[in-house]
C-alpha cells in the first residue's frame, strides 16, 4: 500500500480501536491492518511500537491509525507493544510525515531515523549503589571494632549519601571489599538500581554571575523573550557579527523558556566540534543531573536509550544536541535554538535527507513557538526570508565590549615566484606557502607573546603525489579523485571514501621512484611554520589528529591556556572559537573553494572567511587577517575584507535570481547510481524521459550530467537538476513513481530535495 494512504490524516493519541493500522519497519511504505486483542486495547494507541505476525514470521512496526473497518477480512492479531516511552507522539508523527512527504522519503526510514532500532532496544543499566543504613551514630560505631579505614569510609559515605559502588571506589581510594565488609556489620546496604547514563554527567554545574547585555543584545533578548511568553509562532534570524555575543543570547532565552515551565531544544551543527557551547549549556541550566540532555548519532545505543526515556518523562528540560536532535521527543517545547545556521552539517546526507534548520522551522510552526536561527553569517535563505519579512530579524552589530572588528589584509600571491615544486624529502628554504607579509606578522605577534590561527582548507601534507618523470598522478581505486599524501602516516588517503594505501615505492606508470607532492594542507603548513619559527609552539587541529575521543576538549584548553603559540587546521578552528589572545589569523589558503561546481561556492568561502576572520581580535588588542589568495578582486574576498555580509549578501541573491538557483527556487537533484557506466548513464536518460513528463508544469530540468566526481566508492553517478516553486506537489509526484519505478537492482536512484552538495 502507498503512502498516500495517510497523508494529511489527523494522528491523535487519545484514539483507541480494535483494529489497528500499522506501518511496518522495512525499507518501502507498507501498511497492514491487524485486530488488537483483548489484553491489550488498554496500551495501544497511535504512534506506539508494535511486533506483527507476517506471513510465518514476526516483523515491527508502528501504529498509525485505527480504521472504523478494516481493508481486509480476517484481521490476524497483533502481538505485543513496546514500552511506552518509545511511543512516538502525535506531534512527532506529524513532522516525521511532513518529513516523509517533503523530502521524497519512505515514512517507515524517517521514523527508524527519529528513533533507530539499537536506541529502542538497549536496556536500561543497573549497577550497585552504597547507602549507609539509618540509626547509626559515630558513637555506636566506635563501639563495633571497626578498622580505622572502615570507619573512615563509612564517614565519608555519610557524608556523600547514597552512591554508585564503582564511582565511590574510585573517588574515595577504597575497594569493594571494605564496602562488603561494612554491608556484613550492618552499616550500609548494597543494592542493585537503574542508572540512567548522562552523557553529560561529570561536567561542572554552577551559573556564575551573568554579564550586562549590550543594547543589541538586551533587544534581541526582549523580542525573543516576548515571544515565548505570548505562544505562538515566530521564526527569528538572530545576524550578529562574530564576537558579538550571540551564545548569551541563546542562553537567555532558553532561561526565559524554563521559567515559563517549558522546555527548550539547541541544535548545533556538530557536537563534537562545540565544546563550548554544551559547556556552556550545561553549566547554566545543568543544577541537577539529567536536566540538560546531550543528543547526537556518536553517543552509544545504551546512552541514547536514556536520554530518549529522561527527555520523554521530563527529567530533561534542555536538549543540546545535532542534526537529528531536532527530533527530540520533549513535552512542552517553548524554544527552539539553531545555531550557525547556515552550516551545512545540517543536511543530513542520506534518506531522509532533510535539513535540521528547515524542520525545525516546521516544527515551530506545528508547536507554536518561537525558534531563533543565529548566525555571524547568515545562509541566503534564511537571509531572504529575513527580507521578505517571514523571519523577524534581530541583529547584534557591534562586538562585545565594542571591540573592534580586525583589519583583514589581502596578500596578492598572483606576482609572485612560481613555487618551486618542492621534492618529497628536500627541504624548501623559502617556504612558499607562508607570504613574507604574514611570517612578518607572525614574527611580530609571537614576540608579543600573542597567538595565532592559521587557516589552511584542506587536511593532509599535500594534495597530489604526482611522479617525477612520467607526471602520473595517484589516484583513489574507487573514486575519481586523486588521494591525498599524508606524511603522519607516510601514506596516500581518499578524502571521500576512506581508502588509505602506504607511500609508494614505485610509480605504477613507469620505471620511476620520486614523486613530487603538489599542492598543501595542514601538515605541510605545520612544517612550514615550525621551519620558520622553531621556538614556537605549533598545534595541528583537524579531523586527522583530533580522531581520538577528547582530543578536541583537550587541545582546545591547552590553546586557552597558552601552551601552544600557533594553532594550524582546517575550518575546525574557524567555528565557535574564543580565545582572547588571539590576534592574529592567517588565511594560508581559500582559493580551492572559491570554484568548486557549486552555485554556493562564493557563498561558502565568504562564510568560511567570515568566521576564521572573526577569531581575531576577541580580546582587549585588536586582530589582523591576513588573507593569501590569487583572486585578490573575487567578491566573496572583497566583501569579507570589509566584514560587509549585506553587500555580498545582496550581490550573491542577484547572481542567484538572474541564474534561477536558491532561494529564487527550490532544487531537486536526482542522482543515478551503478557500477556500470554505461547502464547507469542509460537508465538515467531513459528515466529522466519519465521524470520530465509527470513533473511537466511543476519544475523545470537541465540535462542528465555526470556527476562533477564521476565515481564515488566505486559507483558511477549521473544527475539530473530540476528547479521548482512548487516542492510538496513535485515531491509528491515523485516519491508517487519511486515507490512504482520497477526495480533495476544495478542502479540505485536517489532524490535529494533541497540539495547542498553537488559533487
Ligand atoms: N554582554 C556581555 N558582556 C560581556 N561579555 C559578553 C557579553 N555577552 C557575551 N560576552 C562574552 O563575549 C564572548 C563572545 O561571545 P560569543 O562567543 O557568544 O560570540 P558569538 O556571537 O557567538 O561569536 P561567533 O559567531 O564568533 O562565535 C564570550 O566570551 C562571551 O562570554
Ligand atoms: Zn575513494
Amino acid at each position: 500500500m502507498a503512502s498516500q494512504l495517510f497523508e494529511g490524516q489527523e494522528f491523535r493519541s487519545d484514539q483507541r480501536g480494535s483494529v489497528a493500522r500499522v506501518l511496518l519497519e522495512r525499507k518501502r511504505d507498507c501498511l497492514l491492518d491487524y485486530a488488537v486483542p483483548e489484553r491489550l486495547v488498554k496500551q495501544i494507541e497511535v504512534g506506539a511500537h508494535v511486533r506483527v505476525p507476517l506471513r510465518r514470521a514476526e516483523t515491527t512496526g508502528w501504529v498509525i491509525s485505527f480504521p472504523a473497518r478494516p481493508a481486509v477480512e480476517g484481521l490476524r492479531e497483533l502481538s505485543a507493544i513496546s514500552s511506552e516511552p518509545f511511543h512516538l507522539s502525535a506531534t512527532l508523527l506529524h513532522l516525521a510525515e511532513w518529513v516523509a512527504g517533503y523530502y521524497c522519503a519512505p515514512l517507515a526510514a524517517t521514523l527508524a531515523c527519529i528513533l533507530p532500532a539499537p536506541v529502542r532496544r538497549a536496556r536500561t543499566q543497573e549497577q550497585l549503589l552504597v547507602a549507609c543504613l539509618p540509626g547509626w551514630e559515630e558513637a555506636a560505631v566506635d563501639r563495633l571494632g571497626c578498622s580505622p579505614r572502615e570507619k573512615r569510609a563509612w564517614a565519608r559515605l555519610r557524608e556523600l549519601g547514597p552512591s554508585w559502588l564503582t564511582e565511590l571506589c574510585a573517588s574515595t581510594g577504597t575497594g569493594p571489599q571494605i564496602w562488603k565488609k561494612l554491608v556484613e556489620r550492618g552499616l550500609v546496604e548494597l543494592r542493585k538500581a537503574q542508572r540512567a547514563r548522562h552523557p553529560l554527567g561529570s561536567l561542572p554545574p554552577g551559573p556564575g554571575e551573568l554579564p550586562v547585555l549590550t543594547e543589541d543584545q538586551a533587544g534581541a533578548f526582549e523580542a525573543v523573550r516576548t515571544a515565548i511568553r505570548q505562544n505562538g509562532f515566530s521564526p527569528f534570524l538572530l545576524f550578529g557579527v562574530t564576537g558579538s555575543g550571540k551564545t548569551e543570547v541563546y542562553l537567555r532565552s532558553v532561561g526565559e523558556a524554563l521559567s515559563q515551565g517549558r522546555s527548550a531544544l539547541v541544535l548545533v551543527p556538530e557536537i563534537a566540534l562545540t565544546p563550548q557551547l554544551v559547556e556552556q549549556v550545561q553549566s547554566r541550566f545543568g543544577d541537577r543531573p539529567g536536566k540538560v540532555a546531550l543528543w547526537h548519532s556518536r553517543l552509544s545505543a545504551g546512552e541514547r536509550h536514556d536520554q530518549w526515556r529522561d527527555i520523554v518523562c521530563g527529567r530533561a528540560r534542555v536538549v543540546v544536541g545535532a542534526r537529528s536532535a531536532v527530533f527530540a521527543p520533549l513535552r512542552g517545547l517553548g524554544l527552539i535554538v539553531v545555531d550557525e545556521e547556515h552550516e551545512s552539517a545540517y543536511k543530513q546526507g542520506e534518506t531522509p535527507r532533510y535539513h535540521a534548520r528547515d524542520v525545525a522551522v516546521m516544527r515551530a510552526r506545528r508547536e507554536g513557538i518561537p525558534v531563533l536561527l543565529g548566525s555571524a553569517c547568515p545562509s541566503l535563505e534564511s537571509y531572504a526570508n529575513a527580507l521578505a519579512g517571514k523571519y523577524r530579524l534581530l541583529e547584534l552589530r557591534v562586538r562585545v565590549e565594542d571591540r573592534p572588528l580586525p583589519l583583514v589584509r589581502i596578500v596578492d600571491l598572483r606576482r609572485r615566484a612560481k613555487k618551486s615544486r618542492a621534492v618529497v624529502g628536500a627541504s624548501s628554504p623559502e617556504r612558499p606557502w607562508l607570504s613574507p607579509e604574514l611570517q612578518e606578522e607572525l614574527a611580530k605577534r609571537l614576540a608579543l607573546r600573542e597567538q595565532a590561527i592559521l587557516y589552511v582548507n584542506r587536511r593532509g601534507y599535500a594534495r597530489v603525489l604526482q611522479c617525477s618523470d612520467c607526471g602520473a598522478v595517484k589516484e583513489c581505486p574507487h573514486c575519481s579523485v586523486a588521494l591525498t599524501y599524508h606524511r603522519a602516516g607516510e601514506n596516500l588517503r581518499c578524502h571521500f571514501c576512506g581508502h588509505s594505501e602506504p607511500f609508494p615505492t614505485a610509480c605504477s606508470a613507469c620505471p620511476g621512484g620520486r614523486f613530487d607532492a603538489l599542492g598543501t594542507g595542514t601538515e605541510r603548513i605545520v612544517e612550514s611554520v615550525e621551519a620558520a619559527f622553531p621556538s614556537a609552539k605549533v598545534l595541528r587541529m583537524d579531523s586527522d589528529s583530533m580522531a581520538k575521543k577528547g582530543a578536541l576538549p583537550d587541545a582546545l584548553r591547552a590553546f586557552a591556556e597558552r601552551r601552544f603559540d600557533i594553532l594550524v587546521g582546517t575550518q575546525m578552528v574557524a567555528k565557535g572559537l574564543h580565545f582572547p589572545r588571539v590576534t592574529l589569523v592567517g588565511v594560508v589558503q581559500i582559493d580551492g573553494l572559491l570554484h568548486m561546481p557549486d552555485f554556493r561556492s562564493a557563498e561558502r568561502a565568504f562564510q568560511q572567511l567570515l568566521q576564521v576572520a572573526g577569531r581575531s581580535g576577541r580580546g582587549e588588542t585588536r586582530g589582523v587577517v591576513y588573507v593569501q589568495t590569487r583572486c585578490p578582486v573575487h567578491p566573496a574576498i572583497q566583501f569579507a575584507r570589509h566584514h560587509d555580509y549585506r553587500g555580498f549578501a545582496e550581490q550573491d541573491l542577484d547572481f542567484r535570481t538572474s541564474f534561477g538557483y536558491p532561494p529564487a527556487t527550490r532544487l531537486l537533484l536526482l542522482i543515478w547510481k551503478s557500477r556500470s557506466d554505461e547502464l547507469c548513464r542509460r537508465a538515467a536518460e531513459s528515466e529522466a524521459g519519465e521524470i520530465r513528463r509527470r513533473l511537466d508544469g511543476l519544475a523545470e530540468g537541465g540535462e542528465i550530467l555526470p556527476a562533477p566526481i564521476l565515481r564515488l566508492q566505486g559507483a558511477f553517478r549521473y544527475q539530473l537538476l530540476l528547479k521548482t516553486n512548487r516542492m510538496v506537489e513535485a515531491s509528491r509526484v515523485l516519491k508517487r513513481w519511486t515507490e512504482t519505478r520497477t526495480r533495476r537492482t544495478e542502479v540505485d536512484l536517489v532524490v535529494d530535495v533541497d540539495p547542498v552538495e553537488f559533487l
